[in-house]
This record gives structure tokens, C-alpha cells and sequence, in this order.
């Protein structure tokens, strides 16, 4: 049985008439212990799917359809009412870990509090396991750690830190929404590591969104491409990227700097993804596609290409999109 199961997750944002559809019949799983990358430009949905699953979506202004099943257990009930985050074996770690740590609590204090409340530990333990958790992320004298405030770390160092208070949430699934963007490639390279060996010796799945397919190519064992709020290919990620099925994944892939593109120009994807309530019809990414036919006009299911690989592209099984954007 996969860890996670979501089914027909739509989200709705604005009010009655002024609605507009966000995500689109999002199906995904992922299985215990393994990394799926979910990838896509600014503005393709990966994170309102985040934070749909971590009910952090505000139910004043968005409205949240489909069901999700983690560890045998729904995140919501059919009314859309969550259980409660506490219960939930869900953790997230964000881009920018200065806004989800607070400035006026200590990283012990932080660390602490999270283990009480999510593992009903005593202040004792928590002490004990918090010092364990911030050495599991490689963050040396861990004593003195608990002490410094969240201003004092680099950011490397507060990524860490975001990653050991995920930890202590003790997460079957763990969401890491372009964890590693606001930090220079040394440390992306240490943190994408660190995550991937955690990942591994906890059993613990990852749900990782990025925009750069390079970290996925590195990181993860599936891959999940999102267009306009809709899933448009999935696979392993071998296959997915030494031969997609999808231009927009191919074009992806065309943008990415390689040892042998370096001085010259990349392929860029022209145009933009249109925003949530955007009027188009057919395939939504049509209008920016190079491989574009008659037949896009009509909308376009998922199509199966081989066992657990399908691309939304009417024309997947005759194109040929190997290094082509
Ligand atoms: N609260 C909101 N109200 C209205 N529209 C929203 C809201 N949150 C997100 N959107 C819109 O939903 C679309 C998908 O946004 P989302 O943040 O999921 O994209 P993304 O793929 O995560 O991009 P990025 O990499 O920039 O975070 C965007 O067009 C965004 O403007």
C-alpha cells in the first residue's frame, strides 16, 4: 500500500462567481521511504499542493476538494475538515527557513517544544533527543546550538536547524519545498545529501518541490511535472529525463546548464504559464508548444507510456523528445 495516496485534489481560490481552479484532479503516491521530485515553473501549482496537504491553505480564501490518505489514515474527513496537524505524521520545510523559525525563541527552545507536543516527550528526553536530532543534521557542538537564536546561524545552518525541527515531528512523509534555493551550490550539494541519507536510514519519504530538474536528477527516484496546476508527466526519473514524454518536461530539461552548454545560450520555454482562471482551452500547454498539432485543441488526459510513466500529450507515443526542447 503506498504511504500516500491523493485522489481528484482540486483548489478552488477567490469567492462564488470571482472562483478560479488552481490545481486540477491531482492524483499522486508515493510509497514509504521514497523521494519524489514535483517540479514546474513559478506559478505551476507545486506549492499550493504542498500546503493543500499540509492544511495550511487559509479555508477563508481557498476551498480544497479530493482526498488524501497517509499512513492508512485521511488527512481530511469529507466535509474538508482536517484532522488535527498534531496527529498527522506530515512534516514541511520551506525555501526560506528565517520565516518559519521564530526570531524570538532559541533553536533548543524551538526543538523542545516540537518534541513535547509532537511526541509527547518530557522536557527531559526532549532535551536528549534534540541534542541527537541537530548532530543527525550534521550541526557540530550541538550544545552551544541550542542556544543561538535563529539570527545568529548562516543559512545553511538555519536549513539545518529547519530540517532537525521537521525531524522531531518524527514525519512518515516529509515536504521540502526548494529547501536548498536561497543557499549557494556548496551547500545546496551538502543539504540535498543530507536529506537523501535521511531519507534513507529513517525509512522517511520526501515530496520535493523544486523548479530545477538538475536537483532532481540528484535527489529523487520518481518524478512528478506539474504545468498550470495540472500533472502533465510522471515517471522514474531515469526514464522521465533520458527520454520524456512531455515537451514541457523536455523544455525543462532544455533550460538546464550543462557541462557542455556552459558559455553558450540555453533554450529558454518562451512564453509563461497562465495563472489560475486563465481561459484556455485543449491542452493547457499548447500555446507555448513547439510540437503543438490539430489534435490539442481537444483537453488532453494522461496517457499511459509504459508501467508507471504517463505524459498528458496526445502526441507522446510519436515524439521523439531525447535532448530536443
Ligand atoms: N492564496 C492564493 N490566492 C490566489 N491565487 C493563488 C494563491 N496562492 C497561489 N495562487 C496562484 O496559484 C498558482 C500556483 O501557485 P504556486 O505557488 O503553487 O506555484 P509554484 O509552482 O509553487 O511556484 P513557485 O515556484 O513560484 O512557488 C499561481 O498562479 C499563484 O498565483
Amino acid at each position: 500500500m503506498p504511504l500516500l495516496e491523493v485522489a481528484g485534489l482540486e483548489v478552488f481560490f477567490g469567492h462564488e462567481s470571482e472562483e478560479v481552479q488552481a490545481l486540477h484532479d491531482i492524483n499522486l503516491t508515493i510509497e514509504p521511504g521514497e523521494i519524489v521530485g514535483l517540479v514546474g515553473e513559478s506559478g505551476s501549482g507545486k506549492t499550493v499542493t504542498s500546503l493543500a496537504l499540509m492544511g495550511l491553505l487559509d479555508p477563508r480564501s481557498a476551498r480544497v476538494r479530493g482526498h488524501a490518505v497517509l499512513d492508512g489514515d485521511p488527512l481530511w474527513d469529507e466535509r474538508g475538515r482536517r484532522r488535527p496537524r498534531r496527529d498527522v505524521p506530515l512534516a514541511m520545510v520551506f525555501q526560506e527557513p528565517m520565516t518559519a523559525l521564530d526570531p524570538v525563541f532559541t533553536v533548543g527552545r524551538q526543538l523542545v517544544e516540537t518534541l513535547r507536543v509532537r511526541q509527547h516527550m518530557t522536557k527531559t528526553a526532549a532535551r536528549g533527543e534534540a541534542l541527537n536530532l541537530l548532530d543527525s543534521v550534521g550541526i557540530s557542538d550541538s550544545r552551544a546550538r541550542m542556544k543561538a537564536y535563529p539570527h545568529e546561524l548562516s543559512g545553511g545552518m538555519r536549513q539545518r536547524v529547519m530540517i532537525a525541527i521537521a525531524l522531531a515531528c518524527n514525519p512518515s512523509l516529509l515536504i521540502a519545498d526548494e529547501p536548498t534555493t536561497a543557499v549557494d551550490v556548496t551547500i545546496q550539494a551538502q543539504l540535498l545529501d543530507l536529506i537523501r541519507d535521511l531519507a534513507r536510514d529513517r525509512g522517511m519519504a520526501v515530496l520535493f518541490v523544486t523548479h530545477d530538474l538538475g536537483v532532481v536528477a540528484e535527489t529523487c527516484d520518481r518524478v512528478v511535472t506539474m504545468y498550470a496546476g495540472q500533472i502533465v508527466e510522471r515517471g522514474p526519473v531515469r526514464r522521465v529525463l533520458s527520454d520524456p514524454g512531455h515537451p514541457y518536461t523536455a523544455g525543462l530539461l532544455a533550460a538546464l546548464p550543462s557541462p557542455t552548454s556552459r558559455g553558450g545560450r540555453l533554450e529558454t520555454i518562451p512564453g509563461r504559464v497562465p495563472a489560475p482562471g486563465e481561459l484556455v482551452s485543449g491542452c493547457v500547454f499548447a500555446p507555448r508548444c513547439p510540437h503543438r498539432r490539430e489534435a490539442c485543441e481537444d483537453v488532453q488526459p494522461l496517457i499511459q507510456l509504459e508501467d508507471q510513466r504517463d505524459a498528458r500529450c496526445v502526441r507522446a507515443h510519436e515524439l521523439d523528445l531525447k535532448g530536443a526542447p
